[in-house]
């Protein structure tokens, strides 16, 4: 009907499928998003990366007029963090659209925004018989939130990606409360951390040494210093969070269950400690692995430990993953100049807090920006009642009032943002990049 048939009926269906883990839904998404792409006449594959293939990559083209020159390529992710229904306004696969025009849904602002944003603005560029130089790629990947290896990882790294010949890359960056649009030049990578602990075990009244909880809790402390110089620096102002090391305890897990409890007179012979890590590409990962080993998780404090690290901390040649804001990346200029002739002002470029699919490609030596489009607009991802925001007072003050959920008025100026970006990004014509 009339209703769907609009960028933002198409935007709310998208939010309507519920691909938030631990079981995302990934066939409903990639037939939706299938058949949006059959209307704009691009070129449609399904990638497997997996042996069950259930884990589908949907990569879109828009082939270019001169074929040889380096893609273009806008990536976002089909899956979503889970949702805690009960905690939200409105239900979170609803995609409700209040009376101000703010669609709450998980995913809405994480990141099925830009997916329907480039769509569209490859809509309207169509309409306008726009052809690019270069061509032009969309890959909605799975798996993002849970690390990316079945997706955005072996996509990097296949024969399939390299043959795209990719020049730059657009991914998902975060919203930012004030006017100007943010942008990312590169992620801190995740780092997952479980610290063990075995010790003597014995009666809860005694007093001895090497217990496993004793032997935890140093470990504990050990980082927790760390954690505190680390934060001190930000709070002092001389780094931002995304420039410094974070190091965040997840989860304690030990004792002896009883019933719904646990046994009080007995010290336990094996303890763990669970640690989220992000690390910015200006840290050195050799020195934390050391620090790791010899400081955090020692072995002569009957700790083991078993460090995931989910995704690169340097390119194929050994470099910090950062893809350069200045004259020396051609397509930097491009980039900031797109977005200043759609009316737009550019922050200062930083360095995410958290982490994207983007830090694959930047392996491959591949420059990627993040970026997002929703300016005015509270930080809610993975937060309840994620959503999308408006520009007058007016507006900011019903913000204060309604505060969960994506506007759609800043939703449209950004399919206008990615039209300005896809047209300049895509009739580039240096050569040498
Ligand atoms: C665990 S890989 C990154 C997943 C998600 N984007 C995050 O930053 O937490
Ligand atoms: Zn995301
Ligand atoms: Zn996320």
């Amino acid at each position: 009907d009339r209703q769907n048939d609009t960028p933002v009926g198409r935007f709310q269906n998208y939010l309507r499928i519920n691909t938030a883990h631990p079981n995302p839904n990934y066939a409903a998404p990639v037939a939706f998003l299938t058949a949006i792409a059959q209307t704009l006449n691009l070129q449609i594959q399904t990638l497997h990366f997996t042996p069950s293939k259930s884990k589908p990559l949907l990569l879109l083209t828009w082939p270019g007029s001169h074929p040889s020159l380096p893609s273009l390529l806008l990536n976002s992710h089909l899956d979503s963090v889970p949702a805690e229904p009960d905690k939200w306004t409105h239900p979170p696969f609803s995609a409700h659209r209040t009376p101000e025009g703010l669609i709450f849904a998980r995913g809405a602002q994480d990141d099925k925004c830009i997916a329907i944003q480039y769509l569209e603005a490859i809509r309207n560029l169509k309409a306008a018989n726009f052809t690019p130089i270069r061509t032009v790629h969309v890959s909605l990947v799975p798996d993002e939130e849970i690390g990316g290896l079945d997706g955005a990882a072996k996509f990097a790294a296949s024969k399939q990606f390299h043959d795209l010949n990719v020049g730059f890359m657009l991914d998902e960056g975060q919203a930012n409360p004030g006017d100007e649009f943010r942008v990312f030049y590169a992620d801190r990578t995740p780092w997952n951390l479980i610290v063990k602990a075995q010790g003597t075990p014995g009666h809860g009244s005694r007093l001895y040494d090497n217990g496993a909880m004793e032997n935890l809790m140093k470990s504990v402390e050990v980082m927790t210093r760390f954690r505190e110089v680390q934060f001190d620096e930000v709070k002092a102002g001389n780094a931002a969070i995304s420039e410094v090391i974070s190091v965040n305890p997840v989860y304690l897990k030990s004792g002896i269950p009883s019933g719904d409890g646990f046994v009080m007179n007995m010290q336990p012979s094996e303890a763990e400690a669970g640690f989220n890590i992000r690390i910015p590409p200006t840290a050195d990962p050799e020195l934390l692995r050391k620090r790791i080993a010899e400081e955090w998780a020692p072995a002569s404090w009957n700790l083991t430990y078993q460090l995931l690290e989910q995704g690169p901390t340097r390119d194929f040649m050994g470099r910090p993953l950062a893809t350069a804001t200045d004259d020396s990346n051609p397509w930097w200029s491009v980039f900031k100049q797109a977005i200043e002739s759609a009316g737009g002002k550019l922050a200062k470029p930083e360095i995410l807090t958290s982490t994207t699919d983007a830090r694959y490609m930047r392996q491959q030596g591949i420059p990627a920006l993040g970026f997002s489009p929703m300016t005015n607009t509270p930080i809610l991802l993975h937060d309840h009642n994620e959503h999308e925001l408006i520009m007058n007072i007016f507006s900011r003050l019903q913000h204060l009032f309604f505060s969960q959920h994506l506007k759609d008025t800043i939703f449209l100026k950004g399919i206008k943002v990615y039209e300005s970006l896809i047209s300049a990004l895509s009739s580039f014509e240096q050569r040498s990049q």
